[in-house]
């Protein structure tokens, strides 16, 4: 048996960053950045208002307060989009509005609140009192404030979240150039499997694996190029692998890849240089991985997972996520550190395989108490059988059970990986 650590790695050698696009802005959510970018526009652009009010010469009413109102004459009115036009001067003011350019003069805003106009839509006043001072600076955003032009904004190799790409619309991107997402294929084998919703045949099950996949895919940014079924000969699977070589960038199988006497991805594939290895993992032992040639000559990455959909949910997060993320154009770093680990309470005990390292589906609780550690139960009293497929959808991460543990204790600390 090889370690999860051997294993990953051997399915991440060669892996590289599909080619880059261009692509518009509102298009590039989950994608990977490609190239490291500064800011083209200062934010804010100009200086402007954070207040509805009046734009004023702090000195002008240093001394106002609500006995002794200072009255400024009102020269010009900037709704937000407008370009002042005039300058305030002494004993004078503009009304503003939020996010309006500041106009030349102005140093200071007056909320509207401290003064004797009432909030909200009315005609232009030609006066004002103003009942409290302002310092210099007050309820203005300068220019440049957040960032100055050519500041770093995004690097390269970071997943795009809405915020990042709101940051480089504020910044004056209006397309970026990205990597290429994954387009996968998924193929299930086994002569046993139904279309989801048909009622089984004696000896059938519903195929629950491929929207496992497909599902999981599409959380992680992927593309699902095709899905299929293949209960057919070794050939047939042969032909749909290398079908689905010719254009997708990752294949992932299910099944077929044990000890058994039908194990039709290890039949299909012998002599194409796929290994098989036994990983020391429960569940998820029986894996296969390597470059699968399309008839075109096309090499794309494979990897062969076993057929147990708990054993593929686990070997989805533990191999498939950092190859994806490699792909993707995720750095070595964050591909192997893709999930999120920390340290949590149990609160039950349960079984574990000697030798293998236990990767249980299980609830986490967040403790009540701030710095106790969260608490963790599995999300079915089974433990971590990999048929327990029904229960799955309550995981909220991976307990990490030791090789050399094989027993866990109520109240036992184990490492877990979120999900
Ligand atoms: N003699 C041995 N037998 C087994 C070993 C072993 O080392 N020696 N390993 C066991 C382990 S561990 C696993 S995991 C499984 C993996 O087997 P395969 O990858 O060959 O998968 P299958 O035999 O095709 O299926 C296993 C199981 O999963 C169900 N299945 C398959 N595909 C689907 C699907 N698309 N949707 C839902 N369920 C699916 C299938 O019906 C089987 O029950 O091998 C052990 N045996
Ligand atoms: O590796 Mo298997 O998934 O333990 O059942």
């Amino acid at each position: 048996m090889i370690t999860v650590e051997d294993h990953l790695s051997q399915v991440l050698t060669g892996a590289q960053a599909l080619p880059t696009e261009t692509r518009p802005i509102a298009d590039c959510h989950g994608f990977v950045l490609a190239t490291d970018c500064a800011a083209r526009l200062a934010v804010p652009p100009f200086t402007n208002s954070a207040m509805d009010g009046f734009a004023v010469i702090a000195d002008d009413v240093a001394a106002a307060s609500k006995d002794t109102p200072v009255q400024l004459r009102v020269t010009a009115d900037i709704p937000a989009g407008a370009a002042p036009d005039s300058e305030v001067v002494a004993g004078t003011a503009q009304r503003i509005m939020t996010g309006a350019m500041l106009p030349a003069g102005a140093n200071a805003v007056v909320p509207v609140e401290l003064t004797n106009i009432p909030a909200g839509p009315h005609e232009l006043p030609e006066t004002i009192e103003v009942y409290e001072p302002v310092t210099p600076g007050r309820h203005v955003r300068s220019i440049g404030d957040d960032v100055a032009v050519g500041a770093e904004i995004v690097t390269a190799g970071t997943r795009l979240s809405a915020a990042a790409l709101s940051s480089l619309v504020s910044v004056g991107y209006g397309e970026l150039e990205v990597y290429r997402r994954p387009r996968v294929a998924v193929l299930a084998t086994g002569e046993e499997l139904a279309e989801p919703g048909e009622t089984p045949a004696p000896g059938h099950i519903p195929d629950s694996n491929t929207t496992l996949v497909a599902g999981l895919l599409r959380e992680a940014d992927c593309e699902v190029a095709r899905v299929a079924r293949t209960g057919d000969t070794p050939a047939d699977l042969f032909a749909a692998l290398q079908d689905a070589a010719a254009s997708a960038d990752l294949v992932i199988t299910t099944g077929g890849v044990s000890a058994g006497a039908y194990d039709v991805v290890k039949e299909a594939t012998a002599g194409a240089g796929i290994t098989f290895s036994k990983v020391a993992m429960q569940p998820g032992k029986p894996q296969g991985h390597g470059l699968i040639e399309a008839a075109n000559g096309r090499r794309v990455p494979m990897l062969c997972l076993p057929g147990n959909p708990v054993s593929v949910f686990v070997s989805f997060q533990m191999f498939a996520r950092p190859i994806l993320a490699l792909l993707a154009g995720q750095g070595l770093a964050a591909a192997t550190h893709i999930h999120a680990r920390r340290m949590a309470t149990t609160t039950v005990g349960w079984k574990a395989p000697a030798g293998r390292r236990q990767l249980a589906p299980v609830r986490l609780t967040e403790a009540e108490r701030p710095g106790d550690l969260p608490t963790i139960i599995p999300t079915h009293r089974l433990g971590s059988g990999s048929h327990l497929v029904a229960s799955l959808h309550k995981a909220n991460a991976l307990a990490v059970v030791p090789e050399e543990t094989d027993e866990v204790a109520p109240w036992d600390v184990l490492e877990v990986i979120e999900l």
